[in-house]
């Protein structure tokens, strides 16, 4: 019923907006406008047309979402009490913050998260949050967060407020689980605060701390954003005297990185730093894009249970990544076609005629040292630069964090340009106009997926997301990654082309020979880190050690032309069980670039600036024999050439039949009941359905 009139509502609002927008698609120049409304209904026109309920449900979620335009996801929700910020002026926030919205940021109507979180939260309650990527949950939760600051301290409604801020009365902790991102959380926390006397600081490791304690000292604190570790250390060190005696508020963005396992135990000692909630009310929210089931016990112990919001905007039968995100799965020959496929990617995107945006990507890979690799064969093969148009950066934890905040500052200015990137800035980056999202390898989990994914169509904005996965690694990404909308690609050439083969275009021989004179270009021992950091890899049922030794051994010989594939010391081996497993090849290599070792320290970690002036150790006599199609005796004459069958949609993985209305009874459910009926059987709505469903590609 409900949903043939939706259907119904969308026809009408189509012949509505089918009249509004006659005028637009006449001009070829406003088309991309053009193409986002004919997506979506006009709102006055769906107004006329549709009864206030059915609208609300129509707004909802990723019918919200489709409500592409640069305010937000912005579609009112009108059973939602505020929709627009000047509307908060209503509720009794601050003038000041609703000025720094409307009228310093330029923000008008409000997204869907923002409209069901900020009113429940002025409230005080504590609050767990769960929306997509990119839908404005922060500010969701400075909104609330900065009004409490000012109820409890009136006279920082003045901008010029007379009393002084102390670090030793913080008012308000944000913590974050990377520097990048609570720095830029602290960016958009000073905007907000810009007519207001409230003073934001930020505090992550991997800066000095003497200096931001002076800052501190100094100006004051009254809300600190701040990584566990760092804000731990503050907490602990009575010289820093850094506390938070009056704590208002207290919010873990990326809540469920935040719970898990690797900040267990800074959580829990920052919470003994904090005053006891016996003495000092404080309001605690809990902010993501996911809520795994396995984090509902902890954020439970985090929260009051009388005085408790669950906000979700991802309904039970949603996928957890964006409709206008289309996610393409390429399935490479062998990982020796990964490089030339993302250059593939990358060219086809900047000489795309059709593209509304200069290309701008982030590259991601689960281990730094192929973080480093790619970045540094990419640099070599000079098709990028500013003379090319198109810049790359490169970001990871090897990286010091002046490195990392250039990098990261750089690529958000740039309008075209690729970052390479381990997972730090998977989560929560907010990276402006980012076209392309390439995942190299099997991701982690079903939830990094999702936050990198979640790197574009921010806002509002379309995007792609890639996967690129070599054949053998398919079976494990369908374990990993069930329910979500990944279809299978085969458009890119340079992914099916085999090393040795003639290959089917001037561009594939192109892009596949600009990567083998860069392997060329660098010192051995860059391979061999990757080499490593893929045997360290989480294996699974799908994918064994023998298959990525399969894979890494032919990338090494056939791809690069090496005469025998890195050793693996039979300690290393041993103790990773590896000793036994056909491909490897244990005992040591010599140390072939003294010059390349000596400069970089032997972890090749280049956490300084290694002096990448070029002539570090490049031996140039390993593999670079001019062509790719060397060492036919290596191509594969066994059985994993098979890339042509394997967009089977849908027919495998025949374990988990859809069973995605397990929550349905929730999803109608008059809210506000119970602790349980709030929480626990609601989180995880949206990805809990799906993770029972198969994979689409
Ligand atoms: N109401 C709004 N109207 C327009 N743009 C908005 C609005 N709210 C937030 N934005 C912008 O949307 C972008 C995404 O916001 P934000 O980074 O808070 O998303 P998020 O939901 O926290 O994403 P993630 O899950 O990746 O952390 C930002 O550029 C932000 O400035």
């Amino acid at each position: 019923m409900f949903k043939a009139s939706l259907q119904r509502h969308v026809r009408l609002g189509h012949v509505a907006r089918q009249f509004s927008t006659a005028a637009l698609l006449r001009n070829a120049r406003t088309e991309r406008v053009a193409a986002t409304l004919r997506q979506t209904p006009s709102q006055p026109a769906l107004r006329r047309l549709a009864p206030t309920s059915a609208l609300s449900r129509l707004y909802s979620s990723e019918s919200a979402a489709a409500q592409a335009n640069r305010q937000g996801e912005f579609a009112p929700v009108s059973s939602a009490p505020v929709t627009r910020f000047s509307e908060l002026s209503q509720l009794g926030v601050n003038q000041g913050l609703v000025d720094a919205l409307t009228r310093g940021m330029g923000y008008d109507n409000m997204t869907e998260v923002q409209s069901m979180a900020i009113n429940p939260a002025l409230k005080g309650n504590d609050m767990v949050a769960q929306a997509k990527t990119g839908t404005g949950k922060t500010l969701a939760f400075l909104i609330p967060v900065f009004q409490r600051v000012l109820m409890d301290q009136p006279h920082l409604a003045n901008r010029n407020a007379m009393r002084r801020s102390s670090s030793q009365d913080i008012r308000a902790i944000i913590l974050s689980p990377t520097r990048e991102l609570a720095e830029q959380i602290g960016v958009e926390a000073r905007k907000l605060a810009r007519n207001t006397g409230i003073i934001v600081q930020t505090a992550v490791g991997g800066t000095r701390k003497r200096e931001s304690l002076f800052k501190m000292w100094r100006e004051g604190c009254d809300v600190l954003v701040a990584t566990p570790g760092r804000l731990n250390d503050l907490l602990t060190d009575p010289e820093a005297k850094v506390s938070a005696p009056n704590l208002q508020a207290f919010v873990l963005d990326e809540a469920d990185r935040m719970l898990d396992v690797g900040f267990a135990d800074e959580i829990r000692a920052i919470q003994d730093s904090l005053p006891g909630r016996d003495k000092v009310e404080r309001q605690t929210m809990l902010f993501s894009a996911t809520i795994p089931k396995d984090v509902v016990g902890l954020a439970k112990s985090m929260v009051r249970p009388d005085k408790f919001e669950f906000v979700q905007t991802i309904k039970a039968d949603d996928v957890a990544t964006h409709e206008r995100v289309p996610q393409h799965l390429v399935a490479v020959n062998g990982y020796e076609n990964i490089l030339p496929t993302i250059l593939q990617i990358a060219d086809k995107a900047k000489t795309a005629q059709d593209s509304e945006l200069p290309f701008k990507a982030v590259v991601f890979f689960s281990n730094t040292a192929s973080v480093q690799f790619a970045h540094e064969i990419f640099r070599d093969t000079r098709a990028f630069g500013r003379r090319q148009g198109t810049e790359i950066y490169e970001i990871h934890s090897k990286l010091s964090q002046g490195q990392r905040t250039r990098s990261a500052d750089n690529f958000r200015a740039a309008e075209s340009a690729i970052l390479f990137s381990s997972d730090v800035t998977a989560r929560g980056m907010d990276f402006p106009n980012v076209t392309d999202v390439i995942q190299v390898g099997l991701p982690p989990d079903r939830d990094q997926y999702i936050h990198r994914v979640g790197r574009t169509g921010r806002a509002g904005n379309s995007g792609k997301g890639w996967l690129i996965l070599a054949q053998e690694e398919i079976p494990e990404a369908r374990n990993r990654l069930p329910g979500l909308p990944i279809k299978p690609n085969d458009t890119l050439e340079a992914a099916k082309h085999v090393v040795g083969d003639t290959p089917v275009s001037e561009d594939v021989s192109r892009y596949f020979e600009k990567i083998s004179n860069a392997y060329a270009n660098l010192p051995k021992s860059m391979f061999r880190s990757v080499y490593m950091a893929y045997l360290g890899q989480k294996f699974g049922r799908g994918f064994q050690t023998e298959d990525v030794i399969s894979l890494l051994n032919n990338w090494c010989l056939r791809g690069m032309g090496w005469d025998q594939v890195p050793a693996v010391s039979p300690a290393v081996a041993q103790k990773r069980g590896f000793s036994r497993v056909r491909g490897i090849r244990l005992g040591h290599d010599e140390d072939d670039e003294p010059d390349f070792r000596s400069r970089r320290g032997d972890n090749f970690g280049r956490n300084d600036n290694y002096g990448r002036n070029n002539s570090f150790g490049r031996n140039s006599n390993f593999g670079r024999n001019n062509s790719f199609g060397r060492n036919d005796n290596f191509r594969r004459n066994d059985n994993f050439g098979r890339n042509d069958n394997f967009g089977r949609n849908n027919s495998f993985g025949g374990g988990g039949r859809f069973r995605q209305n397990n929550n349905s009874r929730n999803r109608d459910r008059p809210r506000q009941v119970t602790f349980e009926d709030k929480f626990a059987s609601r989180v995880g709505e949206g990805q809990r359905s799906s993770n029972n469903s198969r994979p689409s590609f």
